[in-house]
């Protein structure tokens, strides 16, 4: 299952903050983490293996919409920072909408991350 991780500048420390509480959980073989770039090399430096895309700005957003189109996404965690502005916004607008054309699980806040997560460490207890 593949994962992926984005997360704007004020948000990044919120991402690895909210991986760390489920650190054995994403060491599963069966998880994939992929992330845009500098979230990608955040996440790394706290540990985890994550294979990184291009940056937001470059096309990193576009690069994991396209992902979620395919389906080869099981949900998308998408931090935004909601007080800044982002020259890629219409990457940023696209993405979301990819999720909801093809229904693929998206949290933007670590509060539905939580509840998207709880839900994966059940399933993996009932394994
Ligand atoms: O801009 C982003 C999401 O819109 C995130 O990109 P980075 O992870 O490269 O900072």
């Amino acid at each position: 299952m593949k994962i992926a991780l984005i997360a704007h500048d004020g948000k990044k420390a919120d991402m690895v903050h909210f991986l760390s509480g489920y650190k054995s959980q994403l060491h599963h073989a069966d998880i994939e983490l992929v992330a845009t770039g500098t979230t990608g090399s955040h996440i790394e430096r706290a540990g985890f293996n994550v294979r990184k895309l291009l940056s937001g700005p470059l096309g990193g957003d576009a690069q994991i919409a396209s992902m979620a189109a395919t389906k080869e996404l099981a949900m998308v965690i998408f931090f935004r920072d909601p007080l800044d502005k982002h020259p890629h916004e219409p990457d940023v607008q696209m993405l979301m909408r990819i999720c909801d054309v093809h229904n693929i699980p998206l949290a933007t806040n670590p509060a539905a991350a939580n509840l998207m997560f709880e839900q994966l460490t059940k399933d993996f207890d009932g394994k």
